[in-house]
């Protein structure tokens, strides 16, 4: 190894202990706040639990009204609703985009209790809409850096962090403690858990999720008690989708983009109906069976009927529920993004990066090569190796027979995009249609644009 290269691994060997101290450091932090509230709970002087316990003779302390006196006024609200909210405890699962917004304002309300999952660590480009977290977070647990920021906003509520994948093996266990989840999450194996999950344990799970300029929310598997004995029971995850959809037609903000404030909007609302449903509103006044569609593009909101509660349900219905399946395996997808990498070019039709940058600057063969970029325009405007042309991969139905003719006239074709995914797609349509002689020139890069960044050009942003 030359003397670049091993200062190169010192340094990441360097990054990834500091990043593992900052996690242990947040997590001091964390119990040691645990502790603080639990002596807080204990001092009659400023008890939080005071705020909760004066509900039998009707009044709060003083701290409390002071502090929550905006939403006390409320006749919605009133005492009776904050002594409620302040005894209320909430799972919130993911803490990005829709998380952030929503345990801000549930901390900010005074829930007693907020829980809040996430198994990932902060990057650069969440800090545009997970608000919770900064600059100076880089790289350290998210379900801790939001609970540090939490404690900022509420030093008089409880905030536990849990630092774990939300799986079927511990999610009984972290959510029996709450009375209402709120999923924040970004994926389809992890929305099923979180339904079977509240199912069985018979508590609300307040949906939402965000792409683009669109958010939509709803409750799901709400149950109400009336004086009569009698349950209403609003539909669940699985009434209103009994099959996952096919993993190709599910999108993700980091491949298609989201506005900060949609995101932003919906965890909003998912706070507000979590603490409507605290203070003790009914079907009347909740999303229960119906779902608010948002869209940021034409700033409007509009509510559709869900199909109701199905008595054949496998999780809500009659017969159904009880226990917690592999999510993973039921949607054919991962809870976890990941770089799939997928392997449908054989090797002979590939590239590394730094092949493709020998190849490019080789004085004879100069500009003999042509580098075709597969990503979407935005993207493509975004950053590209130079000399690079842009053929997306959405509109190849359009223009695969001019993209073909494009590459007869260079000696050799190298296709790229983000990870190196599609650029194997879009590469394996033109070999199908490609004489058996110019196969070996038909190539794509391993590792897409993110490879290259890394080996090659370390000013390309990585996104
Ligand atoms: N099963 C799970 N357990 C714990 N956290 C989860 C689970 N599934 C998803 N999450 C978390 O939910 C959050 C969803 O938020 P969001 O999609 O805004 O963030 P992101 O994945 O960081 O964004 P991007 O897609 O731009 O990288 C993520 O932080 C993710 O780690
Ligand atoms: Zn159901």
């Amino acid at each position: 190894m030359d003397r670049v290269s091993v200062l190169e691994t010192e340094i990441s060997e360097l990054r990834r202990i500091l990043k593992e101290k900052e996690n242990e450091l947040q997590e001091l932090k964390s119990l040691i706040s645990d502790q603080q509230s639990s002596k807080e709970l204990n001092n009659h002087s400023q008890p939080i639990s005071d705020a909760s316990k004066s509900s039998v003779d009707g009044c709060l302390p003083k701290w409390a009204i002071e502090r929550y006196s905006r939403q006390i006024l409320l006749s919605d609200i009133g005492v009776e609703g904050q002594v409620k909210i302040c005894s209320a405890k909430v799972l919130i699962v993911g803490a990005g985009g829709l998380g952030c917004p929503a345990a801000m304002y549930l901390a900010g309300a005074g829930i007693g209790e907020i829980g809040i999952v996430d198994y990932d660590a902060v990057d650069l480009t969440n800090v545009h809409r997970q608000l919770l977290h900064h600059e100076s977070n880089e790289n350290t647990s998210k379900a801790f850096s939001a609970a540090e920021s939490l404690r900022c906003i509420n030093s008089k509520i409880k905030i536990t962090p849990y630092n774990v994948q939300l799986d079927s093996k511990n999610a009984q266990q972290i959510a029996s403690a709450y009375d209402l989840v709120l999923d924040c999450s970004d994926n389809v194996p992890t929305r099923y858990l979180l339904n079977d999950l509240c199912v069985m344990l018979k508590i609300p799970l307040i949906s939402g999720s965000a792409l683009k300029m669109e958010g939509q929310l709803t409750i799901y598997g709400y149950r109400r008690q009336d004086h009569h004995q009698e349950t209403y029971i609003g539909p669940c995850y699985r009434c209103v989708f009994p099959t996952p959809p096919p993993p190709a037609a599910v999108g993700s903000c980091s491949a298609h983009g989201v506005a900060g404030p949609v995101p932003g909007t919906v965890g909003t609302l998912q706070a507000l109906e979590a603490i409507k449903y605290v203070i003790g509103r009914t079907e009347r006044h909740l999303l229960v069976g119906r779902m608010l569609l948002f869209d940021g593009e034409d700033a409007t909101f509009r509510a559709v009927k869900l199909r109701p509660r199905r008595p054949a349900c496998v999780a809500c219905g009659d017969r159904g529920g009880g226990r917690l399946i592999d999510y993973e395996q039921f949607c054919n997808a991962p809870a976890i993004e990941k770089d799939l990498d997928l392997e449908v070019l054989p090797p002979g039709n590939r590239v590394s990066a730094n092949e493709l940058n020998v190849m490019m600057n080789n004085e004879e063969r100069r500009g003999r090569h042509l580098v075709v970029d597969v990503r979407n325009e935005q993207e493509y405007a975004m950053c590209h190796i130079q000399g690079s042309v842009n053929y997306p991969v959405e509109n190849l139905h359009r223009n695969l027979e001019e993209l073909i003719e494009k590459t007869k006239e260079f000696d050799g074709v190298v296709f790229v995009c983000r990870r190196g995914n599609d650029s194997q797609v879009v590469a394996k349509k033109v070999l199908d249609v490609t004489d058996k002689e110019r196969w070996s020139k038909v190539k794509d890069l391993v590792g897409g644009l993110h490879s290259w960044s890394k080996n090659v050009d370390p000013d390309f942003p990585v996104y």
